[in-house]
Parts: C-alpha cells; sequence; structure tokens
C-alpha cells in the first residue's frame, strides 16, 4: 500500500514525516522505519516522525530514530512537525502538543518555528564534560579542534562508553565563539553518525555553558553544521525554565513510497 509521506529539514536535521491521525502506520514495524529513513534504499532521514490525533492537544507527536526505533524527544523534529502540523491545516501559528517528555508550546513565524523545551533541573557537571536531558540525554564537552578532528570515532566511544553503554547517549562537541555564540557539532544516538545539528543537543549545550560559567547570557547562538538555532531560558532557584528552541522548519518534498 502506497504511503504518502512529507520530507521536512530543521538546520539540516532531517526527517520523514507522516500524518497518521487515522492510525494507518504500523508502529511495530521498526524495519519499515529504518527502510524509510535508509539513505540509499529509502527515502533518507535522521528520524521518521508520526503525527496523530490527541483528546486534548493539537496534536500528538511519536519519534523514531533512523535505526527504526521508537526514541526519546527530538527538538528539531519537533520544530519540523509544528511546521507540517500548519502545512496540513490542523493548526494556525501557535501549537500545544505531546511528545514522550510532556507537553510542548510552540509559535510559527514564517520559515521559524519556536518551541518551547522541557525545564531542566538537574545537571552533572564531571572534570571534562556536562551531562543533562533536554529531552534526550547529552554529553557536552570541549573540542578545541571542532572543524577537524574523529567525530564518529570520539563520538561513538563516548555513546557507548561507561557510564551509557548500550542505553547511550548524544554526544556534542563545542567550541566558544564569544559570550553569545557556540559551535556545536553533534554525534547522534540512533543514527550513530554526526547529524548536521540536534535540536535537543543544542539546547543542552546553551544551558550547559550558562550553567559553567562560560556565558552569562540567557539567549545563546548554536552554529551547527546545517546552520544557526537560538536557545534562550530563565534561571529561577538554579532550575532552567521557559526554555525555548528557536530555527528554521522546511518543507523539502512530498512524496509516497
Ligand atoms: N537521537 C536522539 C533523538 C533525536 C534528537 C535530535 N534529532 C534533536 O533534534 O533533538 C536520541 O535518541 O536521544
Amino acid at each position: 500500500m502506497q504511503q504518502t509521506f512529507y520530507k521536512y529539514q530543521g538546520t539540516g536535521n532531517d526527517f520523514v514525516m507522516i500524518d497518521n491521525r487515522q492510525q494507518t502506520f504500523n508502529k511495530n514495524d521498526t524495519k519499515r522505519v529504518a527502510f524509510l529513513c535508509d539513505r540509499r534504499f529509502g527515502v533518507g532521514a535522521d528520524g521518521l516522525i508520526l503525527l496523530e490525533n490527541h483528546p486534548e492537544h493539537d496534536f500528538k507527536m511519536v519519534y523514531y530514530n533512523a535505526d527504526g526505533n521508537e526514541s526519546t524527544m527530538c527538538g528539531n523534529g519537533g520544530r519540523c512537525l509544528v511546521a507540517f502540523a500548519k502545512e496540513l491545516g490542523v493548526i494556525k501559528d501557535k501549537a500545544v502538543f505531546e511528545a514522550i517528555d510532556g507537553l510542548h508550546h510552540a509559535t510559527v513565524e514564517g520559515d521559524i518555528v519556536n518551541l518551547q523545551m522541557l525545564d531542566v533541573s538537574k545537571i552533572e557537571t564531571h572534570k571534562n564534560h556536562v551531562f543533562l536531558n533536554t529531552g534526550s540525554p547529552h554529553h557536552v564537552q570541549f573540542e578545541p579542534n571542532i572543524e577537524d578532528f574523529s567525530i564518529k570515532t570520539q563520538g561513538a566511544n563516548i555513546r557507548y562508553g561507561e557510564p551509557y553503554n548500550e542505553a547511550g547517549t548524544n554526544v556534542n562537541f563545542v567550541k566558544k565563539q564569544s559570550d553569545t555564540e557556540f559551535r556545536v557539532r553533534t554525534y547522534e544516538r540512533g543514527v550513530e553518525d554526526e547529524t548536521l545539528s540536534c535540536g535537543t543537543g543544542v539546547t543542552a549545550v546553551a544551558i550547559a555553558m550558562h550553567y559553567i560559567g562560560e556565558t552569562e547570557k540567557n539567549l545563546v547562538n548554536l552554529n551547527v553544521q546545517g546552520g544557526k538555532l537560538k536557545v534562550s531560558f530563565n534561571v529561577e532557584d538554579g532550575i532552567y525554565k521557559n526554555v525555548w528552541l528557536s530555527g528554521p522548519a522546511k518543507l523539502i518534498f512530498k512524496g509516497s513510497i
């Protein structure tokens, strides 16, 4: 049976989007998800996202990594899903939707989608890295040679190594460019490679940089392989609240397979 899909990208993090409001997609078919995300044999994407009905809110988000397994929150995917919902006429320029990590508010301004992320209260500082969860788990560490280092090897070693092991984490490498600007490259769990951008990842970097005193700003610019993202937040009693991830989210093409 032919399946209609829409291909979106948010700063180069790309997704197969499916309108599953009629519950026609077989959510247990891991092989089909992996096939659709395969860059040679399928459509090709970092992940696959289902838009589903929700009894109280605008819609529900279900996220799968390219390996075919359902995973935790995807910030760029959430932003693309809001753009997709607008394309389908499900929303106008505001949305409230449920994802695996809870409720998200979002607004659309042209190509830019602003997505409210989880509050963050638990931040672990270690000798050479910071670990926090912004809807997905993120390891954050500095990398002075950020333009030219073996990200796939180093990323995989951290992702599969102690204490993360098989469950893993996403790995973000950072270089400070100014008080308001950081360069970020991310090795993503479940893609098992560098992605051109990671929304929960840059959110983790912005919060981590503020937490360890690398910036005092509460609006941070993140320069990723696929473009530019902004993260803003307030800090109340050590809790990062009102966290917003902003950046472009674009429809590339619609197809069927
Ligand atoms: N690969 C991540 C989920 C997608 C995160 C990323 N695409 C984003 O934009 O947040 C994980 O399994 O934790």
